[in-house]
């Protein structure tokens, strides 16, 4: 009889097996297709909190229900970070589980706060496919995607997002070499000079931004732009452990055999979680009242188990009039950055911030 477990007549035996695939190649993808995504979850307290644990985000309005309350919620909602991140992981089976980039999003809108017990659903539909010039082995595909609430098919959140996918067909490519012309053109951009004179806001309220932006003005070499001090370095818990908790299928976040030979030789952090610690970071010097929308958000390089995530803030506007009396909007741009000061995401976030009580 023979032995299926013998190492040598086994290994012989998966040179000539077939695999089963997972995921979709770019050729699967045709624009105006409107995909239902099969993975669902519901979103309950103990999944929100060990996100927001763990990504330090530790605004006591998504933990105490006092606190959610005098905030204008019934009680601790979701945390839109990981409404966002199970949305996206949902879809991930169907659109990027194939492995490539994930190169941005924008267009990001919470349309409405969302209870711990909610049950979510994802539907997306293909925006754009074409392929990519500089990594011929890829195309490039943009998707719109909703989440919804299964009960009452509202939509609680949508984005556009673009990803780099691979191609069945590889074609005779330099694998995405970045050729001496393209990086002696990098390193002069990153010469690029940027204001002088950065001024960090008084204080956490509206009024702190607005009164930093008039400080700053018209003047061209100054901006408002901060560091926060904190700092979150990726253990196994946030690399592999969030996205599967968010059913991420991605073998980028746990799979390191399968990314031992990759352009980054090991799993790398879920964009959502590194995105989530560094706004966290930024969160916790701000008073927050209410999330509202992103735009341009990019991952400019891999983040790896043990690399550290800190964060950058820059004020773009503060507009009194958008929100409710005791809040206006604030425009920010985040950077998040490594210990070795490398940017690895950025996006544009508008949120409402409390004005400043009249007695502090
Ligand atoms: C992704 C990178 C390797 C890109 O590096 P670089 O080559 O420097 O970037 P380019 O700007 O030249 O862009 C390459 C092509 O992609 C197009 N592009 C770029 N951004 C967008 C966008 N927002 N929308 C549409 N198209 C875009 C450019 O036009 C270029 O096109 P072409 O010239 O035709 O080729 C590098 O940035 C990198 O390594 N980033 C890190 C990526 C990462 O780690 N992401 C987060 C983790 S992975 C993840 O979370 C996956 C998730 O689970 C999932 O399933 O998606």
């Amino acid at each position: 009889m023979s032995d299926w477990t013998d190492p040598d007549a086994f290994a012989s035996a998966l040179d000539r097996a077939e695999t089963r695939e997972k995921g979709h190649y770019f050729e699967r993808f045709a624009v105006g297709e409107t995909i239902e995504h099969e993975p669902g979850l519901a979103l309950d307290r103990p999944g929100n909190e060990r996100w927001m644990g763990q990504t330090l985000n530790h605004d006591p309005a998504y933990w105490r229900t006092d606190t959610a309350r005098e905030r204008d919620f019934p009680e601790p909602p979701i945390h839109p970070d990981y409404l966002l991140a199970c949305v996206m992981g949902a879809t991930v089976e169907d659109l990027s589980e194939k492995g490539g980039y994930f190169l941005g999003r924008t267009d990001l809108r919470f349309h409405e706060p969302v209870l711990p017990g909610t049950e979510i659903r994802a539907r997306s539909t293909v925006e754009s496919t074409a392929t990519s010039n500089s990594r011929p082995d890829y195309g490039i595909v943009t998707w719109q995607t909703a989440g919804y609430d299964a009960e009452t098919d509202s939509v609680l959140v949508s984005y556009e997002r673009t990803n780099m996918v691979p191609r069945r067909t590889a074609t005779a490519a330099d694998g995405g070499q970045v050729t001496d012309d393209e990086q002696t053109a990098e390193e002069g951009a990153s010469t690029r000079t940027l204001p002088d004179t950065l001024i960090a806001p008084d204080g956490p309220h509206f009024e702190d931004f607005r009164a930093a932006l008039d400080r700053v003005g018209d003047d061209p070499d100054a901006a408002v732009a901060y560091r926060h001090e904190r700092g979150r370095t990726m253990d196994d818990q946030l690399v592999a452990g969030l996205p599967l908790a968010t059913l991420n299928t991605a073998r980028q976040h746990h799979n390191r055999d399968a990314m031992a030979d990759s352009p980054s030789g090991d799993i790398v952090a879920y964009g959502d979680v590194t995105r989530s610690v560094a706004l966290a970071h930024a969160r916790s010097d701000e008073a927050t009242y209410r999330e509202r929308a992103y735009h341009d958000e990019s991952f400019h390089d891999f983040v790896t188990l043990g690399d550290t995530i800190y964060g950058f803030t820059r004020v773009l506007e503060a507009d009194p009039d958008p929100g409710p009396p005791r809040a206006g909007e604030v425009t920010f741009e985040h950077v998040a950055f490594d210990q070795d000061r490398r940017p690895v995401y950025s996006g544009r976030r508008t949120a409402l911030v409390d004005s400043r009580h009249p007695d502090q």
